[in-house]
C-alpha cells in the first residue's frame, strides 16, 4: 500500500517537478558535511514522508513516530519541513519563550489568504489585524464571564435537556445545537442561528483540516487553473456564504440597535456601543468596516460550536462507558443540588463532575494534533538550525500520554485529577480542577496564541456535565434484535483540526419519574423566553 501510494504520487502529479526544483535548490545550498537535525523518520526524495501520513487519525502516526525518536522529531512532506513535539517542557522552550519568533500560522492550503485576515483571527498571522480582533475578542469574553454569560448557558441547558428527555436518540445533534445555540445568542441575541452555526463550523473546519480537500496535503493540486480547478471554487463559495451569514446577522443586530431593541448583554451591543462612543453616538461606518467587525464577531460565534460540542459529546460517551464514575458523580449532584438543576453556582462543590470533565479533554482530545504554529524568521533550537517557516506542531495526543505525568494514559481515570497521589492533582478542590488555569492547561495552546475561550469552557462545560448527569442516567444501549451491547469505537472521529466522535448510540434515560416532571417544569419555564 505504501509503495502503491509512493508511485502514484510520484507519477502523477506534474506539478512535484516545481517542489523537486525546489528541493533540488535548497540542497546544493546546504553545506559539504551537513547541518545538525533532529531525530525523524526515514525521508523520501521530493516527497518526504506525505506519502505515508495518514489524512485521518495523523496523530497516531505521529504517536508512533514519537515512541521511536523521542519528545521533538522532524519531519517533510514535500518542501515542508515539520517539527513534532511530544513534550510540555520542550513546546514551553520554543513556543511560549521563543513566542516572539514562533507564533504565525502556516497555510492551509485550501483557505484562500486566511493568513491576511479578516475572517478567521486564529488562523491569521501575527500582523495588526490579528492584535485588534485578539484584543477584543479577549476583552468582549471576559466581560461576559465576570457575568457566568448572564445565565444564558443555563437557559440554553434547560431547552436542551427537556429535548433530550422527548427525544433521547437525537442526542448527537442536540448537542452541537445547544452549543451553537449558546454563541449565537451570546453573539447577535439569536440561538436560532444555533444549528445553521454548528453546520457552517463543521464545514469550515473540514475545510481547514488536513482530511478536508485533498490539496490540504497534496498542495501541488491547488494550482491546477481556477477554472476547472473543483477546491477552488467550492472554497469561493463557501466563504462567501459564511461572510454573508455573518454579515446578514450583523445588519439584522444594528437594525435592533438602532431601535433600542438589541439586548446588551450581547457581543454585537458592546461592538455598536464602542463606535457610538467614539463616533459622536452614531453607526454610520464604511462597509468595508462593517465586512471587518461582522467577521470579529463572527469567528468568536464559530469558533465556540464544535470546540465544545465535541467534548461534550465525548463526554456523554465516557459517562456511558463509566457507570462508576457517573454514579460518583451523580452521588455529588444529588448530595449538593437535590431536586434543582445543577448551576455555575455549585461550580465549587461538585469537583468530581470536573475531574471527570477534565480528564474527557485529555483521554480524547478535541484538538489532537495542537493548532500549528509556524516559525517567522530562522532560529537555532537545541543546535539545531530552525528555518523560517517551518511548522511546529505541538502534538496535543502525545503529550496527554506522557507516563510520567500522566500515569495510565490510556484509561479514563478522573482520580488523577482528585487524588494527591496522582502528579496532575492540585489543592483546593474547590477550585481545580478547571479548565482556567493549574494543570494541562496545554490543551488550550501556547504563549501569544493561547486558546481564548477557557472562561466559556469553563462554565459551559460545567453546567453540561453536571446537568445532564444530574437529569439523566446514560449507559451503553442493547440492540433490541441480538439483545448484545452496541460498541462504541472511542477513537472513531472526523478527524477535523477541531473534531468530533462520529455518531454513535447510548442509552440515555431520565433518573426517576420526578426528575422526569421537574426536566419538563424547567422546559417549560424557559421555552417561552427563548428565541427557538
Ligand atoms: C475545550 C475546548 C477548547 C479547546 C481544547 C481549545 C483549544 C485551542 C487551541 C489548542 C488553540 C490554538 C492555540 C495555539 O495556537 O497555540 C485555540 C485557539 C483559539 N481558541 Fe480555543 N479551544 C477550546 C474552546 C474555545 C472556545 C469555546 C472559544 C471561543 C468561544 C475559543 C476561541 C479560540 C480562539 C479565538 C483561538 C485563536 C487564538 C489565536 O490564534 O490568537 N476556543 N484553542
Amino acid at each position: 500500500m505504501e509503495g502503491l501510494a509512493l508511485i502514484l504520487l510520484y507519477l502523477a502529479i506534474p506539478s512535484l517537478f516545481f517542489s523537486a526544483i525546489q528541493q533540488v535548490l535548497s540542497w546544493r545550498k546546504k553545506k559539504a558535511g551537513g547541518e545538525a537535525k533532529f531525530p525523524g523518520p526515514k525521508q523520501f526524495p521530493i516527497v518526504g514522508r506525505v506519502h505515508d501520513l495518514p489524512r485521518f487519525a495523523m496523530w497516531l502516526k505521529f504517536k508512533e513516530w514519537a515512541d521511536i525518536h523521542g519528545p521533538i522529531y522532524q519531519t517533510h512532506a514535500l518542501s515542508t519541513t515539520f517539527i513534532i513535539i511530544s513534550d510540555e517542557k520542550i513546546a514551553e522552550e520554543l513556543l511560549v519563550k521563543r513566542g516572539h519568533i514562533y507564533s504565525g500560522r502556516p497555510q492551509i492550503r485550501t483557505l484562500i489568504k486566511h493568513k491576511d485576515g479578516p475572517v478567521y483571527s486564529a488562523l491569521m498571522d501575527r500582523h495588526d489585524t490579528w492584535k485588534h480582533q485578539r484584543k477584543w475578542t479577549h476583552a468582549a469574553m471576559v466581560e461576559s464571564y465576570k457575568h457566568h454569560f448572564y445565565g444564558h448557558v443555563e437557559m440554553e441547558m434547560k431547552r436542551y435537556l427537556g429535548l433530550l428527555l422527548m427525544d433521547p436518540a437525537r442526542f448527537f445533534e442536540y448537542t452541537r445545537e445547544y452549543s451553537g445555540r449558546v454563541m449565537s445568542r451570546l453573539a447577535w441575541d439569536d440561538a436560532t442561528q444555533g444549528k445553521h452555526n454548528g453546520d457552517s463550523a463543521d464545514l469550515t473546519l473540514h475545510c481547514m483540516s488536513v482530511s478536508g480537500p485533498l490539496p490540504n496535503t497534496m498542495t501541488p493540486l491547488w494550482y491546477i487553473p481556477s477554472f476547472i480547478n473543483p477546491w477552488y471554487n467550492f472554497e469561493v463559495e463557501r466563504e462567501g456564504k459564511l461572510r454573508q451569514w455573518w454579515l446578514n446577522n450583523f445588519g439584522l443586530a444594528k437594525d435592533r440597535m438602532k431601535r433600542g431593541d438589541l439586548p446588551n448583554d450581547t457581543w454585537a451591543y458592546r461592538y455598536f456601543e464602542q463606535i457610538m462612543a467614539a463616533n459622536n453616538g452614531s453607526l454610520d461606518q464604511k462597509p468595508e468596516d462593517e465586512a471587518y467587525a461582522s467577521c470579529m464577531i463572527g469567528f468568536l460565534n464559530l469558533v465556540g460550536v464544535v470546540t465544545i460540542s465535541g467534548p461534550i459529546k465525548f463526554f456523554l460517551m465516557a459517562m456511558a462507558l463509566h457507570p462508576e464514575w457517573q454514579e460518583k458523580a451523580q452521588a455529588e449532584i444529588d448530595r449538593v443540588c437535590g431536586d434543582r438543576m445543577p448551576t455555575i453556582a455549585d461550580f465549587a462543590e461538585l469537583p468530581t463532575v470536573r475531574a471527570c470533565l477534565k480528564e474527557t479533554v485529555r483521554w480524547r482530545s478535541g484538538v489532537p494534533l495542537g493548532v500549528p504554529h509556524q516559525a517567522e524568521r530562522d532560529d537555532e533550537f537545541r543546535g539545531v538550525k530552525i528555518k523560517k517557516d517551518t511548522i511546529i506542531l505541538a502534538c496535543e495526543w502525545n503529550i496527554n500520554r506522557v507516563e510520567s505525568k500522566y500515569p495510565d494514559p490510556e484509561n479514563f481515570r478522573p482520580e488523577r485529577y482528585l487524588e494527591p497521589t496522582w502528579p496532575t492533582f492540585q489543592a483546593p478542590l474547590t477550585r481545580y480542577p478547571n479548565f482556567r488555569e493549574g494543570q494541562s492547561m496545554h490543551s488550550f495552546g501556547w504563549g501569544r496564541r493561547t486558546c481564548l475561550g477557557q472562561n466559556i469552557v469553563d462554565d459551559e462545560m460545567f453546567v453540561f456535565g453536571a446537568a445532564t448527569l444530574w437529569a439523566f442516567k446514560t449507559g451503553p444501549k442493547v440492540c433490541p434484535r441480538t439483545g448484545k451491547v452496541i460498541p462504541i469505537d472511542t477513537q472513531a472521529t472526523n478527524s477535523h483540526v477541531i473534531l468530533e466522535p462520529l455518531p454513535y448510540q447510548i442509552d440515555i434515560k431520565p433518573r426517576t419519574p420526578e426528575r422526569a416532571r421537574t426536566i419538563l417544569d424547567n422546559y417549560n419555564d424557559v421555552i417561552g423566553k427563548l428565541r427557538l
